[in-house]
């Protein structure tokens, strides 16, 4: 007869979570024995779930069972996703393989000076520098870490490179704490490199590769404004100059359209409007990932989804630029191309932006313009002219 456990079902009924990025690098140090023992591993996991907690990865494995109270974890699986996931080692495996390390942090592609601080720090100290790069979240990362490992193996080919996970901390007292006892369980001596000075050409090109100059990164151009603002006719404008350009990829994500397709069966309540919004924000940060242009023109009425859109795309590598087209009511609704505004005057499409559902005028667009009376040549020039003074496209 087939049976179901009181362990099973404990295991099944188990709460689960997944911790932000911060916390999974975090985990991650703790799973591989280089977190600190004196110090607590912080998940902000919701109150109301019962300990233990499973901590998931961004694909939904279990990585652990996590204590909220006693911040303590039990392994389950190790963390398989990420580039160069081969190079996250422990301390253990470091040590065996190199008893004699000399550790070296590496933040920055190494100059020629940090290889030759190196080199004269192996031969004083007759240990062999192991590159451990830094691959946690930090605000002052310049490189990818995919290229940042690149560069390090590039400068010093013959070095093992290792990735650890560590993220940087506001602190910077509390960070360089952290960073110290990390490193110390993966090597007895530490070596600081500056990171500064100049690189070599194998170097510089990697970093070339990965750091575009700004008009040749990603972009989303979001146009934000009422029905009948003329948000359509401004971005099919401007996505026709970016095709008579031709020196970029683009791709048209039309409020109208979308609905269509991406957002089919959605309404216009606010969560419907949200979730929208959020499909439109994540394809457009992926095609500014590659270095596309995406070029939104949904109503996207509140701020706060617009702010989601617009962190998703500068995490992804790319520029935001919001317009706002600020087009007043009165004009949009003498306009009124669908007869929608009388709909919803007479209470017949409920919930109609700026009539009876609010529009939050944004207070971060780049540009703002107002298309009463204007042609669409002279809104759209203007448009890139605000694109070009933010040096994000150049004239041809
Ligand atoms: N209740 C209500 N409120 C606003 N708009 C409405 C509504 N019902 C239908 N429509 C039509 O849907 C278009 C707006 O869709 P969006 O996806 O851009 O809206 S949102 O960003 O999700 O708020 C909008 O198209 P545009 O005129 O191009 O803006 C309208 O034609
Ligand atoms: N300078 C202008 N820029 C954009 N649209 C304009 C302008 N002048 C008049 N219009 C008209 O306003 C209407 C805007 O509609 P549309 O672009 O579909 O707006 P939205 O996408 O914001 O709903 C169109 O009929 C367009 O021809």
């Amino acid at each position: 007869m087939f049976s179901i456990s009181r362990d099973t079902i404990a295991f099944v009924n188990r709460a689960q979570w997944t911790p932000d990025a911060r916390e999974l690098a975090d985990l991650e140090l703790s799973l591989l024995g280089a977190w600190p023992g004196d110090r607590r591993l912080d998940v902000a996991v919701p109150s109301d779930l019962t300990a233990p907690v499973e901590l998931l990865d961004p694909e939904g494995l279990p990585l652990a069972a996590y204590d909220p109270e006693t911040g303590k974890v039990d392994a389950l699986d190790a963390p398989a996703y990420g580039p160069f996931r081969r190079l996250h080692l422990a301390p253990a495996e470091v040590r065996a393989a190199h008893p004699d390390a000399l550790a070296v942090l590496v933040e920055q592609p190494l100059s020629v000076d940090d290889v030759a601080a190196i080199a004269d720090a192996e031969d004083r100290t007759g240990r062999r520098a192991v590159l451990l790069a830094r691959t946690g979240p930090d605000p002052r990362r310049t490189l990818s870490v995919p290229a940042l490992i690149r560069a390090a193996r590039a400068a010093m080919p013959d070095r093992d490179v290792v990735a650890v996970a560590l993220a940087r901390r506001a602190d910077p007292a509390d960070d360089a704490d952290l960073t110290a006892a990390v490193l110390t369980a993966y090597a007895d001596e530490i070596l600081a490199v500056p990171g500064t000075g100049t690189l070599t050409d194998a170097v510089a090109a990697i970093v070339a590769a990965d750091q575009p100059p700004l008009d040749e990164r990603g972009l989303v151009v979001f146009f934000t404004g009422l029905s009948g603002s003329g948000k359509s006719t401004i971005a099919r404008a401007l996505y026709d100059l970016v095709l008579e350009d031709g020196r970029r990829t683009v791709t048209s994500l039309d409020g109208d359209v979308v609905r269509h397709h991406l957002s089919k069966g959605l309404g216009f309540s606010k969560e419907d409007r949200e979730t929208n919004i959020a499909r439109i924000g994540w394809v457009a940060a992926e095609i500014g990932r590659h270095r596309g242009v995406a070029i939104c023109s949904p109503i996207a009425p509140f701020a706060s989804t617009r702010e989601q859109v617009r962190a998703m795309v500068e995490e992804a590598g790319a520029s935001f630029a919001l317009v706002h087209v600020a087009t007043p009511l009165e004009e949009c609704e003498r306009r009124d191309r669908k007869g929608l505004y009388a709909k919803a005057r007479a209470g017949v499409i409920p919930e109609f932006t700026g009539i009876s559902s609010p529009y939050e005028v944004p207070s971060d667009a780049l540009v703002s313009v107002d298309t009463t009376g204007r042609t669409v040549a002279d809104v759209l020039a203007e448009v890139v002219r605000a694109l070009v003074d933010a040096g994000l496209w150049s004239e041809a």
